[in-house]
């Protein structure tokens, strides 16, 4: 019987699990390329959440995850959608990855399509075609995961991603991977406060990272937020937006949670 995983793999076997996934849309490539270069404009993303006077709130459409099992496995990602945006959300996070987080690229459109807010697809990406793929499905920016990702992957898909006209979310933990962000040209870094080795959420990564980034660059901090006080914390720290889940998604009322979450003012950094 095999051994079950360590928390420390999974992030390895969801990159495992992506090249399999890479190799299928391989025989796809040209469909994707012209349903990309199709696609209606995308809806500005960096707009949404850059130099507004509040924390702007990302809410998430997520089923299940590794670190916290089934969270919301029946959502209707459409009537999700409607509530975050009724309820003050700046934009939608999308986890389109099936088998560890039981979402999809169905969930992205039926999201983006039930509201005017931009989506990000969050998922785990490696190559270009999946950045087409997000583009044809109807997606507004990425996720690049500095981990993930060497120095001259992480420029090549920041540089495909813009040119495909989406904004681009470029995630880090640690000061080092917050210099390769800055050096790739990012203009959204998402500090994530949950280590992907250990699952553990600390929003001290925030507070410790954010003012290593340069004047204009727009931070989200991303995992573990759980309520009001949370946010007044992040907005006295000066991020621009914050990158909600499990909270939300757990909440009785998920609006009443986006609701509660919008708007503390925020210091600026400028
Ligand atoms: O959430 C996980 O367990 C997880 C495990 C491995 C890689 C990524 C993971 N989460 C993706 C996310 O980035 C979160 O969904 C997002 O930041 C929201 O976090 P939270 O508010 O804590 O649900």
């Amino acid at each position: 019987m095999q051994a079950p995983s360590k928390r420390s793999d999974i992030l390895a076997r969801i990159v495992a699990t992506k090249r399999d996934e890479i190799a299928l849309l391989e025989g796809r490539a040209l469909e994707l390329r012209a349903r990309a270069a199709d696609a209606p404009p995308a809806r500005d993303f960096h707009g949404a959440l850059a130099a507004h006077p509040t924390v702007r709130v990302i809410a998430e459409v997520k089923r299940r995850s590794p670190g916290a099992g089934e969270i919301r496995p029946g959502l209707d990602p459409a009537r999700l959608a409607s509530t975050y945006e009724r309820s003050g959300a700046a934009a939608l996070s999308v986890l389109t990855d099936r088998d560890y987080f039981g979402g999809s690229l169905d969930d992205l459109r039926a999201a983006r399509s039930a509201v005017s807010l931009p989506a990000l697809r969050k998922d785990f990406t490696l190559d270009r075609l999946q950045i087409d793929e997000a583009r044809a499905a109807g997606a507004d920016a990425v996720l690049l995961i500095v981990r993930i990702l060497d120095d001259a992957r992480l420029a090549d898909l920041h540089g495909h991603a813009v040119e495909r006209g989406l904004a681009v979310l470029v995630e880090v933990h640690d000061a080092a991977e917050l210099e390769r962000a800055v050096d790739c040209g990012a203009r959204i870094v998402g500090i994530n406060n949950r280590d992907l080795s250990t699952f553990r959420t600390d929003l001290a990564v925030t507070e410790g990272l954010l003012d290593r980034l340069p004047a204009g660059t727009v931070v989200v901090s991303e995992s573990g937020i759980r309520g009001g006080d949370d946010m007044e914390r992040l907005g006295r720290a000066g991020v621009d937006a914050v990158l909600v889940g499990e909270s939300i998604l757990r909440a009785p009322d998920p609006g009443a949670m986006v609701a509660e979450l919008a708007a503390p003012p925020r210091r600026n950094r400028a």
